[in-house]
């Protein structure tokens, strides 16, 4: 394998040559031997960020690849005494290997099945970041992290989350489901209520304390508390959402049923069983803006600064975002712009999830009103 060397944050990596395994003059980073996929930086920049809100002393990268993550909360973040970066390709682990000799870094490697090491060694943050789902890690990660420990996931399926693919969406995340308007939070509600199920069978509640979507990806991360109480009552803020495809109008349950729109009369689409709660444990996130002076090193840094920035003001509001656009168009209106319709709401903001959405704890009836006074 040729390798290259490149820097991302303040780790010198050796990664397989994109060259060698380019077809047709295109790249894609699972062509090569041992994954590294640039685009996925920015995930990693603020999973440092998260990790040194976190602190933790024993880290496990279980799905390491070139071990760019565990080095990099090794060296950026520091105080981590106990570091196992695991990945079950063998030629991931040899490069593992000059990756962690190369920067200096003290870690355990294992070339294991990721599964099978969950079940037998501990640690207080364990990094899960697959290829697709992250549903055939979760039980696992879950049984590995240490009493109010943290776990992350990064999630790539998005047609499954989303639901654009309604059998997937069943068999990884068991959701009976259409694509709704606010599909991109649906999903990470979805990929929430899956992992405090399965936290719920080893009496662990998880709680979500960050959680975003960018590009191509969900990055979900929990702090995970044993106690079979605890796990009852998130299992109990999960339930179905439903909207109704003629007027927009939308409702939660904590039940499947087959719903009409009381204003519209026809069938209301579903999504669910999805998390009902808050996306953002708001002490952790201001954490987050604290700490984020430490990293203006990053090359995301003013990414990640306005995307704080507006995490933080949509965390006010759990009610699903709304899309400007469609509302205006079964309004037949022209859509006004989202500043314009935030004045006249009042209490509500933009949302990472969309540029044309906004989230309010008011109702759909409210929202119309705002568009039609906006557009008169
Ligand atoms: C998306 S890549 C990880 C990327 C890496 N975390 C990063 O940030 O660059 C997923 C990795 O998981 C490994 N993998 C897949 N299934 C696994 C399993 N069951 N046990 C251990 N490793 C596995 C693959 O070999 C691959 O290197
Ligand atoms: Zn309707």
């Amino acid at each position: 394998m040729n390798l290259i060397e490149i820097k991302e944050g303040k780790v010198s990596l050796l990664v397989p040559n994109p060259k060698d395994y380019e077809k047709n003059g295109k790249f894609d980073p699972s062509w090569a031997p041992v994954f590294y996929n640039p685009r996925m930086k920015l995930n990693r920049d603020i999973s440092v960020l998260i990790v040194s809100v976190i602190k933790p002393k024993s880290i496990i990268d279980a799905l390491s690849a070139s071990g760019i993550r565990g080095l990099r909360y090794y060296i950026e973040v520091g105080g981590v005494e106990k570091l196992i970066l695991n990945d079950k390709n063998p030629l991931a682990t040899e490069l593992i290997r000059k990756n962690i000799e190369k920067n200096k870094v003290e870690a355990q490697i294992t070339t294991r099945d990721a599964n099978s090491l969950l079940y037998e060694v501990k640690a207080e943050f364990v990094d899960i970041d697959p290829f697709g789902s992250p549903s055939p890690f979760i039980l696992s990660s879950i049984n590995s992290v240490i009493n109010k420990g943290y776990v992350a996931f990064t999630a790539t399926d998005l047609s499954a989350l989303e639901c654009s693919s309604k059998s997937s969406a069943r068999r990884k995340y068991d959701l009976i489901c259409d694509k709704l308007s606010f599909s991109k939070e649906a999903g990470i509600r979805g990929l929430i209520a899956k992992v405090i199920r399965e936290s719920a069978i080893l009496e662990k509640a998880a709680y979500p304390v960050f959680s975003f979507y960018f590009d191509y990806y969900y990055r979900v991360v929990f702090r995970v508390e044993s106690g079979a109480k605890k796990a009852d009552n998130l299992l109990s803020k999960q339930g179905y959402y439903y909207e109704c495809p003629k007027c927009g109008l939308r409702e939660a349950s904590e039940y499947l049923e087959k719903k009409k729109c009381p204003k519209c009369g026809i069938d209301m689409k579903k999504y669910g069983p999805a998390w009902l709660g808050t996306l953002w444990e708001k002490d952790f996130v201001e954490k987050m803006r604290d700490k984020l002076n430490d990293f203006s090193y990053l090359d995301n840094y003013f990414t990640i600064n306005k995307l704080l920035d507006i995490i933080i003001k949509e965390s006010k509001y759990d009610n699903p975002y709304y899309r400007i656009d469609i509302l205006s168009s079964y309004l037949k209106r022209n859509i006004p712009k989202r500043e314009y319709i935030i004045k006249c709401l009042g209490s509500a903001s933009v949302t990472h999830f969309d540029y044309r959405g906004i989230k309010s704890d008011k109702g759909m009836d409210e929202v119309n009103e705002c568009i039609k006074k906006l557009t008169s």
